[in-house]
């Protein structure tokens, strides 16, 4: 299969580094495409040499250059229903000159885009100009702190200034190699857990906008990498490292200002448990208090520990709370709350401004470590009250290990050895009447995904309601990272696997299909990295899981973590 375009010379239009190899554009069919190629400055191009990876996976390999942008020849066929952009970001270039970073989550971002149209398939990639990645490659060297890495005092201090911005978080970075959102009102931002890595890009041509600048007063360093997004809301919650305890924000479309809906105050630890995600369902927000907690000391140590900037606090248990996206209150049973009832819960008043039932709890649950929740729902009694919360995550089983077998080093060196921590689909059922214990069980047996879970999506029109299907990565073992796709039927209790052997696949990514009725009546669009240094978009079929089309890229890609789905204007 041949990527279409030859490579010219002409130069490409990047701020810097060396233009080398074409920018042409060519009209085909009504589409135009731009073929644009850029190398990565000098300082980028030499390969990571840690780890020794006989197999030479693009997937924990640095990006090859800057940009690039070409139709590929699709083998199989690309419903002509799906018109629109596939957005995938992720850490993608792991070294400054010979200097090879840690871990997977320090790389500095690179967005890919696959573009479908009347069945064609147009691919690009670029990296995002953040001022981290700015700043290491005009000074050749860390100026930021990532996940972690940390620059030597003389790199970042004569960078920023003074040790004063270690506090004031002008150290941290602005590396947004996380995710990708498309916002309720159109604006596509690329997300990391720091708040200043928020940046608007251009889904056309994956260019830097600039900053997304959020307007209000709030303050704060850190916030969850995954908001929840959709057509009319934008939830997130930041931490809060002083008084440990979790603000829930909501953002309207249109504006760049977060409104506090309610604040949760720890019920363990020294600091608030790690919320890389939350899950909601259509009338709660679903606060997750994990015992790995993050911890202000590692926060500030040049050199990472074992959990990074986290520590783990199993005696100091772990939580979910629950709160109402209309009242921002989180109570510990069932109220019925007259207008202006005032009450105390976690040393808080609370004030009644409307007369409802509060049905919101805050319950102890087994330890449990996770990335990633899938989806939450209400469970309602025949009078179709809410009687409980059902939240599902990718969890870990309460293993803290997984952070660090993400360091590239481990990724890089598979001897054929199952070196993979077992994995599942934690279904948290947490009761709404008072009842102080939720529970956490595996939802389906894990042997059906190989023992390995994450990266997960669901059809977007079930977010917070009843839900049948997730798809995620999965495990066929042995392995050192999860290497299946993996439908997963939540009634059935079944997956169906996606294997290709040595490959490594990313986050699927489900787009339903216009006027669909049935949940999985779609795709799944997934890029993958394979045995032979290259790679390929793959379309499967949502009902089926059977492949439908694939495009191969010019050069393998570096290992993505999350999209999304920007439909055709
Ligand atoms: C890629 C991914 O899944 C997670 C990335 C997390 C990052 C980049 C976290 C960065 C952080 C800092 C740079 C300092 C403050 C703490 C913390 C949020 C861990
Ligand atoms: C790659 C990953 C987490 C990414 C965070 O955004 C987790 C992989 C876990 C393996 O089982
Ligand atoms: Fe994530």
């Amino acid at each position: 299969m041949a990527v279409s375009g030859k490579h010219g010379s002409v130069k490409g239009g990047c701020s810097f580094g060396r233009a080398v190899n074409f920018s042409r554009k060519y009209h085909k069919g009504g589409l135009r495409v731009r073929n644009v190629a850029t190398r990565l400055p000098e300082t980028q191009v030499s390969p990571e040499k840690e780890g020794g990876n006989e197999r030479k996976l693009a997937a924990w390999t640095s990006i090859r250059q800057e940009r690039w942008e070409g139709e590929l020849a699709v083998q199989g066929e690309i419903p002509l229903w799906l018109n629109g952009t596939y957005l995938r970001n992720g850490p993608g270039l792991w070294h400054i000159g010979d200097y090879n970073f840690r871990h997977l989550f320090d790389g500095y971002a690179t967005l890919v885009r696959l573009h479908f149209q009347d069945g064609r398939l147009i691919a690009g990639h670029r990296q995002i100009q953040s001022e981290a990645y700015k700043a290491a490659i005009k000074n050749k060297k860390l100026c930021y702190r990532e996940f972690s890495e940390v620059p030597k005092p003389d790199n970042f201090l004569s960078y920023v200034g003074e040790l004063a911005s270690l506090f004031s978080g002008a150290s941290l970075t602005d590396n947004a190699n996380t995710g990708v959102v498309r916002l309720g009102d159109g604006r596509v931002v690329c997300l990391t857990e720091t708040i200043k890595g928020s940046i608007i890009i251009d889904p056309d041509t994956l260019e830097t906008m600039g900053k997304f600048e959020y307007s209000d007063t709030l303050g704060g360093l850190i916030h969850s990498a995954h908001p929840i997004v959709t057509e009319s809301e934008f939830w997130t919650l930041l931490p809060d490292l002083v008084k440990p305890g979790y603000l829930v924000v909501r953002m309207e479309p249109g504006s760049n200002e977060r409104k506090v809906i309610g604040r949760v105050n720890c019920r363990g630890g020294p600091a608030p448990g790690w919320v890389h995600s939350f899950p909601v369902t259509e009338h709660y927000v679903v606060v997750p208090e994990m015992s790995l907690r993050y911890c202000a000391q590692n926060l500030l140590r040049a050199e990472p520990t074992p959990l990074y900037k986290f520590e783990w606090h199993p005696l100091s248990k772990a939580f979910m709370h629950v709160m109402c996206k209309a009242s921002g209150k989180i109570v510990s049973s069932v109220y019925h709350l007259p207008y202006g009832y005032n009450f105390i819960y976690n040393n808080s008043v609370f004030f009644s401004n409307v007369t409802y039932f509060l049905k919101v709890a805050s319950v102890e649950v087994p330890l449990y470590v996770t990335f990633h929740f899938i989806n939450a729902y209400e469970e309602k009694d025949e009078d179709g009250r809410v009687t409980g919360i059902v939240a599902d995550c990718c969890e870990h089983n309460a293993d803290t290990t997984i952070l660090d077998k993400l360091r590239l080093q481990n990724l890089r060196s598979f001897s054929g050895e199952d070196v993979l921590p077992d994995a599942r689909v934690g279904r948290f059922t947490i009761p709404l009447d008072g009842s102080p214990y939720g529970k956490l069980e595996a939802a389906l047996n894990p042997d059906e995904h190989g023992r390995g879970m994450d990266m997960c999506s669901i059809n977007p029109d079930y977010l917070g309601k009843t839900y049948r299907y997730a798809y995620a990565c999965g495990a066929q073992r042995p392995c050192n990272f999860p290497n299946t796709l993996t439908k997963l039927d939540l009634v059935e209790k079944k997956a169906k696997n996606w294997f290709d052997e040595g490959a490594v696949p990313s986050e699927p990514l489900f787009v339903a299909r216009p006027g669909a009725t049935e949940e999985d009546d779609g795709v799944v669009i997934s890029m993958v990295s394979d045995k032979n240094g290259e790679g390929y978009a793959l379309l499967l079929d949502g009902r089926t899981f059977e492949e439908i089309a694939r495009g191969k890229f010019p050069y393998g890609l570096p290992y993505g973590l999350h999209g999304c789905w920007v439909p055709k204007k």
